[in-house]
C-alpha cells in the first residue's frame, strides 16, 4: 500500500459578493458576503489526490480564518494520511488539542473554524483515497470503527464509547435497507431561499410559488427585524403557501428571552413548526425557558453552537426540539458524529444548518450517515437547502422533488472549481476588481 504524504497546504480567501443581492440576509446579518477560508491538502499521491475543506464566514474576518488555518497546517504537513486514518479519533484530538493552539479556544471561535476546515479536508482526502463518497465511507465502517472516530472527552456523563457501540450495533444489520431507501426517495429538504430578509415582497411571492412547484413542503423565513413587519411578511408567505406547507422561522439571535416568548405568541397564528436562534446562541437556559413557553412550536439552534459540550447541555436542559449541527462550526466530521449520537440518545431530530457557501454540499453526507447508522430514521428530519452558489462546485448537490439525492462521487463534495478559486479570490480576484 502506498503512503499518502501531505506535502503542502494551500489556503485561500474566497468571497462572493452576495450582499449586493441580499442573498443570505437576515435580521442580524443584513449584508453577508458568503465566504470561505478554503484549504487544499497537496499530496505525493501518484494521481495527485488532494483533500479540500473550508470554513464558512460572511465576509470581513475571513482572513483571520485563513491565518488560523495556515498556523494549524503545521500539524499535518509532512504527515501521512494513513497515520491519521489508522485512528481518526486520535487525529482529531491531535488537531483540536494542541497544547498551545488550544489556548485560543478551546474548541470555539476562529481556531475551531480552522480545525473544521482542516479536519474536513482530511476526511475528503480519505474518502477520495477509498474512492467513496464520504457518507458511504462512514456507512461502510463497523460500529467499532465509527466509535474510534469520536473523541468522547467531556461528554461521557451523557454517552460513553461503550454505550455508543451498543447503540450502533442495534442498527448495523439494517443499514442496507436504509441505503436503498435513500436511493429511492432521497433525504427531504426545506428551502430558505424565498425568505431572506432583504428580498422584496414580489420576489418572496414568486420564490414561494417556485418552491412549491419544485416539490418543497417546508419553507423557512427570516423574522426578528420588527414584529409588525414579521407579521406582514408571514401573512404574505401563508397566502402563497396555503395552510399545509410547513413554515419555519429564524430570528438569528435578535431577541431577548422574554421578547422571543412574546413575539412567538404573536407569530403562532401562522403555525410555525420551529423558531430558530430566538436569542443568544450561548444562552442554554434562555432557550429552555423559550422552549417551554412556546411549545408546541419547537426551538431550533446550532449554527452558532461551537462544540459538542454546548450541544450536550442544550440536550440535557430540554432547550432544543431540533438540533442544527453545522459542518464547519463544529470541529469537522468527528465532532459532528458525537453530536449525532447524543441527539439520537435524546431522541431529538437533527436538521443541519446549511445557509452558507458549500454547507449544503457538506451536510447531505452527515444527514445520510445519521439516517443509515446513527438515528436510523428520517422522521421529522429535513436538511436545509439554499439555492446559492452551487455552480461553483465540481460536485454540486442534486435535489429532486424537494429531496437531496445521495452524492456518488468520491470525497466530501466540497471541491470548488479552479476558475472560482481564481476569480473570487479576495482581494485580487477578477470579481473584486
Ligand atoms: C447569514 C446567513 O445567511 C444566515 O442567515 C443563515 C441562516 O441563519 C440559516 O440558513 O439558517
Ligand atoms: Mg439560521
Amino acid at each position: 500500500m502506498t503512503t499518502t504524504i501531505i506535502t503542502d497546504v494551500l489556503v485561500k480567501d474566497i468571497r462572493f459578493p452576495t450582499s449586493k443581492t441580499f442573498d443570505g440576509s437576515d435580521a442580524m446579518n443584513p449584508d453577508p458576503d458568503y465566504s470561505a477560508a478554503y484549504v487544499i491538502l497537496k499530496t505525493n499521491h501518484p494521481q495527485n489526490l488532494e483533500g479540500h475543506g473550508l470554513c464558512f464566514t460572511i465576509g470581513r474576518g475571513n482572513e483571520l480564518c485563513v491565518a488560523a488555518i495556515k498556523s494549524l497546517s503545521t500539524l499535518v504537513i509532512g504527515k501521512s494520511l494513513e497515520s491519521f486514518t489508522y485512528d481518526m479519533g486520535a487525529f482529531w484530538k491531535m488537531i483540536s488539542g494542541d497544547s498551545q493552539f488550544r489556548w485560543l479556544g478551546p474548541e470555539k471561535g476562529v481556531i475551531h473554524l480552522a480545525t473544521a476546515a482542516i479536519v474536513n479536508a482530511v476526511w475528503d482526502l480519505y474518502a477520495k483515497k477509498e474512492s467513496k463518497p464520504l457518507w458511504r465511507l462512514l456507512s461502510d465502517m463497523t460500529p467499532e470503527e465509527l466509535v474510534r472516530c469520536i473523541d468522547f472527552t467531556y461528554i461521557t456523563d451523557v454517552i460513553t464509547a461503550e454505550e455508543a457501540l451498543i447503540h450502533l450495533k442495534k442498527l448495523e444489520n439494517s443499514k442496507q435497507s436504509r441505503i436503498d431507501k435513500l436511493f429511492e426517495e432521497g433525504y427531504p429538504a426545506y428551502t430558505t431561499s424565498a425568505g431572506w430578509l432583504g428580498y422584496s415582497d414580489d420576489k418572496m411571492r414568486s420564490l414561494c410559488r417556485e418552491a412549491k412547484e419544485t416539490g418543497f413542503n417546508h419553507l423557512k423565513i427570516k423574522v426578528g427585524s420588527d414584529i409588525f413587519d414579521d407579521i406582514r411578511r408571514a401573512n404574505i408567505i401563508r397566502e402563497e403557501l396555503g395552510p399545509n406547507v410547513h413554515l419555519m422561522m429564524d430570528a438569528n439571535q435578535k431577541w431577548e428571552v422574554d421578547e422571543a416568548i412574546h413575539n412567538m405568541k404573536e407569530l403562532s397564528r401562522f403555525n410555525p413548526y420551529w423558531i430558530e436562534e430566538p436569542t443568544s446562541p450561548d444562552d442554554i437556559l434562555g432557550h429552555a425557558k423559550i422552549a417551554k413557553a412556546v411549545y408546541p412550536i419547537l426551538v431550533a439552534t446550532g449554527e452558532h453552537c461551537h462544540n459538542r459540550v454546548m450541544f450536550k447541555q442544550f440536550l440535557q436542559a430540554n432547550s432544543i426540539g431540533i438540533c442544527q449541527i453545522d459542518s464547519c462550526r463544529l470541529g469537522g466530521v468527528n465532532e459532528v458524529l458525537s453530536v449525532l449520537l447524543m441527539a439520537a440518545k435524546f431522541n431529538i431530530p437533527v436538521c443541519p444548518h446549511a445557509g452558507g457557501v458549500g454547507l449544503c454540499e457538506h451536510v447531505q453526507h452527515l444527514s445520510m450517515i445519521d439516517y443509515i447508522a446513527i438515528s436510523g430514521t428520517k422522521e421529522n428530519r429535513i436538511i436545509e437547502y439554499v439555492d446559492n452558489l452551487h455552480e461553483h462546485f465540481n460536485d454540486p448537490v442534486i435535489i429532486k422533488n424537494g429531496s437531496y439525492m445521495p452524492p456518488l462521487n468520491p470525497g466530501y463534495s466540497i471541491s470548488m472549481k479552479e476558475e472560482t478559486l481564481k476569480n473570487f479570490s479576495f482581494p485580487d480576484g477578477e470579481i473584486w476588481n
